[in-house]
C-alpha cells in the first residue's frame, strides 16, 4: 500500500522542551491509523504538524508526495483541502448553526453561493446520521454526540481525502462512542477515506483501528497491527494494552470497576 503521509525526521520543540525527535511515520493509503501514547508524548502535536498548524524545526511532510513545508500559496491551499480535521472539542464556531457550520468552508474554500452551499451541507447532515432538523440547531442545543457529528460534517464539507481525528469518542458514551466508531468506519468504506486518529480509547482502537502508531520517547516506537503492537516489550505499551481495561477491550467484556470503600 502507498503512503498518503510520510513525515521524515521530525523534531517539534516549544522552548527547551523536545516534544519529538526524529519522529518517523507512514499513513498508508485507505487505512485507520490508530495513534496512541501516554499524555503529552505530543499526539496533537502531531496532529496540527501534519495539518500545517505546527511548523517543525526540523525534517519533512509529505502529503501525496508534496512537501507540506516547502508548499506555499494556493497549491498549498489545495493541498490542505485535501484534509479534513476533527479537533477534539470540535471546535464549532457556537454563534453559527450546524448548517451555517458545515457551509462555511463550502462558502470561503469552494467559493459556492450561500444557497448551494447550505444544500451541500444538508446532504453531509445526513451523511453523518444527524437529522435534518439539526442543521438549523446551534452547537450549544446538541448532544456531545450530535457535537461530533455536526464536527465530521464539516470536516467531510470539502470532500477530504485524509481524515484526522483528535479523540473522536473522548466524552461520549460508550454506546455513542460505539455508534461514532461504526461511523467512521462506514464512511472510510463508502468515501475512500484515509483516516488518521488519535485516540485513548481501547474500544476503538479494536474496533475500527488497521494499524496502530504508539509515541514514546519523542518518536514513534512502534507501528503494526494490534498484535504486533501488542507484543511490544515496552512498559507502556505493557501498561496500556495488557492492564484491566485493555483485556477487556480485547475480550469486549466491560473492564472490573473499583468500588470506593
Ligand atoms: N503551542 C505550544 N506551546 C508550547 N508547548 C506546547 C504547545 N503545544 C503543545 N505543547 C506541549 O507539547 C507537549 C505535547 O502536547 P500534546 O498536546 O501534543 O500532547 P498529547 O500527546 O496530545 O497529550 P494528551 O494525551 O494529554 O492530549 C505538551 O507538553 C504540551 O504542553
Amino acid at each position: 500500500m502507498s503512503a498518503v503521509i510520510e513525515v521524515r525526521g521530525l523534531r517539534n520543540q516549544f522552548g527547551s522542551q523536545i516534544v519529538h525527535e526524529n519522529l518517523e511515520l507512514d499513513l498508508l493509503r485507505g487505512e485507520i491509523l490508530g495513534v496512541v501514547g501516554g499524555s503529552g508524548t505530543g499526539k496533537s502535536v502531531l496532529l496540527r504538524t501534519l495539518v500545517g498548524l505546527n511548523r517543525p524545526q526540523a525534517g519533512s511532510v509529505h502529503l501525496f508526495g508534496q512537501d507540506l513545508l516547502t508548499l506555499a500559496g494556493e497549491p498549498r491551499l489545495a493541498l490542505a483541502r485535501r484534509l479534513g480535521v476533527l479537533f477534539q472539542q470540535g471546535a464549532l464556531f457556537s454563534s453559527l448553526t450546524v448548517s451555517e457550520n458545515i457551509a462555511l468552508p463550502l462558502i470561503e474554500h469552494a467559493g459556492l453561493s450561500r444557497p448551494d452551499a447550505s444544500r451541500l451541507a444538508a446532504l453531509k447532515i445526513a451523511l453523518v446520521g444527524l437529522p435534518a432538523s439539526a442543521g438549523a440547531k446551534y452547537p450549544s442545543e446538541l448532544s456531545g454526540g450530535m457535537i461530533k457529528r455536526a464536527a465530521l460534517a464539516r470536516a467531510l464539507a470539502l470532500d477530504p481525502a485524509i481524515l484526522l481525528l483528535d479523540e473522536p469518542t473522548a466524552g461520549l458514551d460508550p454506546i455513542s462512542a460505539a455508534a461514532f466508531d461504526a461511523l467512521i468506519l462506514t464512511l472510510r468504506d463508502a468515501l475512500g477515506l484515509t483516516v488518521f486518529m488519535v485516540t485513548h480509547d481501547l474500544d476503538t482502537l479494536h474496533a475500527i483501528s488497521d494499524r496502530i502508531a504508539v509515541l514514546a520517547g519523542r518518536r514513534v516506537l512502534v507501528s503494526g497491527t494490534l498484535a504486533q503492537v501488542a507484543a511490544t516489550d515496552d512498559p507502556w505499551v505493557r501498561d496500556y494494552f495488557h492492564g484491566p481495561r485493555g483485556r477487556a477491550a480485547a475480550s469486549g467484556q466491560p473492564p472490573p470497576r473499583t468500588h470506593p470503600t
